[in-house]
């Protein structure tokens, strides 16, 4: 797949603090990428440097081959955004603001009508006639997102969009952004919640502390992370389960014909020799596999914050 999002070492410095720190990420056409990480990890500063509203301390970002920091306007002709806390004005319809943000796109009277009626009805808001300061904040997202599709952009970045939205609003939020991605659109998205991304993704990135301290599909990533971890073992056996002796394990829990071990690497094979070679029968032993939510919260509290 050929890379469409590219940024290299990208980094953005307050206050003698990076609060982006050298990120480097590939985001491939057509695929939707997850940004994940907890609050105040260096999402939001990141996608404003990837969509030219952030300027860079260092480092570069490209979307499909246009440098964004030399040549910002023509990177936002291609590019739909949705911040995070997107603002409306309240006194005005959704088509009343969506037709004035076409003006900034310099769209046609009946292209943006056009656009706009097939927006606000992909969204659920083309029956709601009352100004935008009387809506939920589901409807105020799901217009959010109509807006950044005004200027039908190759490539979406939406800012935890589903950030407070209730269970049903975050259904249609992922039914929209599968809808995108099959119409063939890049769709990066952030969140900090990771069933969220897991749902609609075909490859993540987890931000920590302004780092990136992972990076590829969710099966990877999870045996990335795993890599330094010690591993998990669960065996049961027929009769009594005896203690073992190897280097490797780091603790173990024996209970009756069974026994939970971790180990520095996965040991299986050995173990299963001792226990032939006592006689003992083996009912079960096999490798505890750690689920991407225990690799999630194992990663965000090991990044660290790195002072100029
Ligand atoms: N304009 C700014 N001036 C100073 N510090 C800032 C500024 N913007 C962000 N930061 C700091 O940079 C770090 C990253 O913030 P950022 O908003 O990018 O994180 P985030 O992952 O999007 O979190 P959240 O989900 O809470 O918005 C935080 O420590 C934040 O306080």
């Amino acid at each position: 797949m050929t890379v469409m999002i590219k940024t290299e070492s990208l980094t953005k410095v307050y206050d003698g603090v990076k609060a982006v720190d050298s990120v480097s990420l590939s985001v491939g056409g057509g695929e939707v990428f997850g940004f994940l990480g907890p609050n105040g990890a260096g999402k939001t500063t990141t996608i404003g440097m990837m969509v030219g509203l952030i300027e860079p301390s260092g480092g570069k970002c490209w979307i499909d081959d246009i440098d964004v920091t030399r040549k910002p306007l023509e990177a936002k002709r291609i590019t739909g955004y949705l911040p995070d806390g997107v603002g409306f004005y309240a006194n005005l319809s959704a088509r009343q603001n969506l037709k004035y943000f076409s003006r900034f796109y310099g769209m046609t009277d009946t292209a943006s009508d056009a656009r706009i009626t097939e927006l606000l009805r992909r969204v659920g808001l083309d029956k709601v006639e009352k100004p935008v300061g009387g809506y939920s904040r589901g409807m105020k997202q799901r217009l959010g997102l109509a807006q950044a599709l005004l200027n039908d952009p190759k490539y979406v970045f939406l800012d935890e969009p589903t950030n407070g939205l209730d269970p049903e609003g975050v259904i249609q939020f992922r039914n929209i952004i599968k809808e995108m991605a099959a119409e063939g659109r890049t769709v990066f998205f952030s969140s900090h919640v990771l069933n969220e991304v897991q749902q609609v993704c075909n490859t993540i990135g987890i931000i920590s502390k302004g780092r990136i301290v992972a990076q590829g599909t969710p099966d990877e990533v999870r045996r990335m992370m795993r890599k330094d971890e010690h591993v998990t073992i669960k065996i049961k056996v027929i009769g009594t389960m005896p203690k073992l002796s190897d280097s490797r394990i780091v603790s173990a829990d024996y209970v009756d014909g069974s026994a939970i071990i971790t180990a520095t690497e996965d040991i299986r094979d050995d173990i299963s020799e001792q226990l032939y070679t006592s006689g003992i029968r083996i009912r079960e032993l096999r490798l505890e596999e750690q689920t991407l939510e225990e690799v999630f919260l194992n990663t965000i509290y090991r990044g660290e914050k790195h002072e100029v």
